[in-house]
């Protein structure tokens, strides 16, 4: 199969969707590779280590485009690239969907097989090319939001760990999934006071298990946010509902309560957000100002640490982009029920019904699509 990789264009985006090893692999089982020039360069990769590789450098993504059947990527294809996408071809990259009804006209349009990271599942009910992801993004969250909270940014100048005799700041992460237990150790680690809420009695027993008390954990309800809030100098959107657009936790009248110069962290953002006032923003401008309180939104908070993020990344989408090439995307997901679950669009028609409920677009089943 031609397989091919282009340059990330979304702002400050220096990830890349292939590794050197990756490429490698792909050229081992008998695939052309074809990477744009200077794809690679941000997450310190250079076109040598490609070549090495055994892949092939051309110079334009619209070359990528046009000659590849499977485009390899990370970030959600952008307007011009969807205009570059065509009936047959594969997309294998995040696009979380359910916010994004342009996005989505685009790729029904195109008539492409699109098969999203953030929808992959493993036989343990996690997402498998989601949680690189969520580690990086968690572990960001809690560095992220104290540097909002810093005066010269607009914060309430809370230090996260507080001084002796000076207490330290109270960080609520709504949502102990892969990103909430990410942030709650870097934050428990800063020397915050961290509570995590959950709507899984499971997943918070096992947070109070391995964190052994240098954590609360709390239900998630409208009653625990509403209580939680004026007490929080920072609060991190985690939650996920695969798919699906993000509940709205916190409520625009809700900042109210919350003591000037707080901080919002939505992690969630990039399902939409969960806290009614979140819009997504960029690593160029990450934070904005509602009611007094700070919002950061950054969507791609990976791509800040785009050498860590690559490899990560690599390493958990290589098995899949392997069988995808191996075998052709329909028997691939034939045969994986994991890698089906992350089909989205295919030929004109939408896949996920979770992405179909939030944008009011009819959906067809697709174990059918694959038998058809
Ligand atoms: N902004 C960015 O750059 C990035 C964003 N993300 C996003 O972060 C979000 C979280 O991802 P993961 O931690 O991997 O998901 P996950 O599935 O591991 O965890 C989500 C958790 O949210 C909980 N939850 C669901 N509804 C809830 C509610 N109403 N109240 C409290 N908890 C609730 C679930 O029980 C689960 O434990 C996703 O939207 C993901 O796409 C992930 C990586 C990067
Ligand atoms: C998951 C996601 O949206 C990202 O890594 O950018
Ligand atoms: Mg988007």
């Amino acid at each position: 199969m031609k397989i091919g990789c282009p340059t990330e264009i979304k702002p400050q985006e220096f990830r890349v969707g292939m590794t050197p090893n990756a490429a490698r692999e792909a050229v081992h089982h008998g695939h052309e590779v074809m990477i744009q020039a200077g794809a690679g360069i941000g997450a310190g990769f250079t076109d040598a280590d490609y070549v090495d590789a055994g892949a092939r450098i051309v110079d334009t993504a619209e070359e990528i485009f046009a000659g590849a059947e499977m485009v390899v990527k990370v970030k959600e294809p952008q307007a011009v690239e969807r205009k570059m996408l065509r009936e047959g071809q594969v997309l294998f990259t995040y696009l979380h969907l359910a916010p994004d009804p342009e996005q989505t006209k685009d790729l029904l349009a195109s008539g492409c097989t699109a098969i999203a990271y953030e929808t992959v599942t493993d036989a343990r009910g996690g997402l498998p090319l989601l949680a690189p992801m969520s580690e990086v993004a968690g572990r960001l969250a809690p560095q992220s939001g104290s540097w909002a909270l810093q005066k010269a940014n607009g914060g309430s100048g809370v230090l996260m760990g507080g001084v002796p005799g000076v207490r330290p700041a109270n960080v609520a992460i709504i949502g102990g999934g892969v990103v909430g237990t990410a942030a709650a150790r870097v934050a428990v680690g800063m020397g915050a006071n961290v509570t995590v809420l959950d709507r899984s009695v499971p997943r918070l027993s096992y947070l109070d298990d391995v964190f052994m008390g240098r954590l609360t954990t709390q239900y998630s309800d409208k009653g625990a946010v509403e209580d939680l809030l004026p007490r929080m100098d920072m609060v991190i959107g985690a939650v996920l509902i695969p798919g699906a657009a993000a509940p709205k936790l916190v409520s625009r009248e809700q900042l109210g309560v919350m003591s000037p110069g707080s901080v919002l962290v939505d992690v969630a953002i990039d399902q939409g957000g969960c806290f009614e006032t979140s819009k997504p923003t960029t690593h160029e401008d990450p934070i904005y100002e509602v009611d007094g309180i700070i919002h950061y939104c950054v969507a791609n908070m990976p791509g800040a640490v785009a050498r860590t993020s690559t490899i990560a990344l690599g390493n958990a989408t290589m098995p899949f982009m392997l069988a995808l090439a191996d075998k052709g995307w329909k028997q691939a997901c034939a045969e994986d029920e994991n890698l089906l679950n992350g089909l989205n669009v295919h030929a004109g028609q939408l896949t996920y019904y979770a992405v179909g409920k939030a944008l009011g677009i009819d959906v067809i089943s697709p174990q059918k699509v694959v038998k058809g």
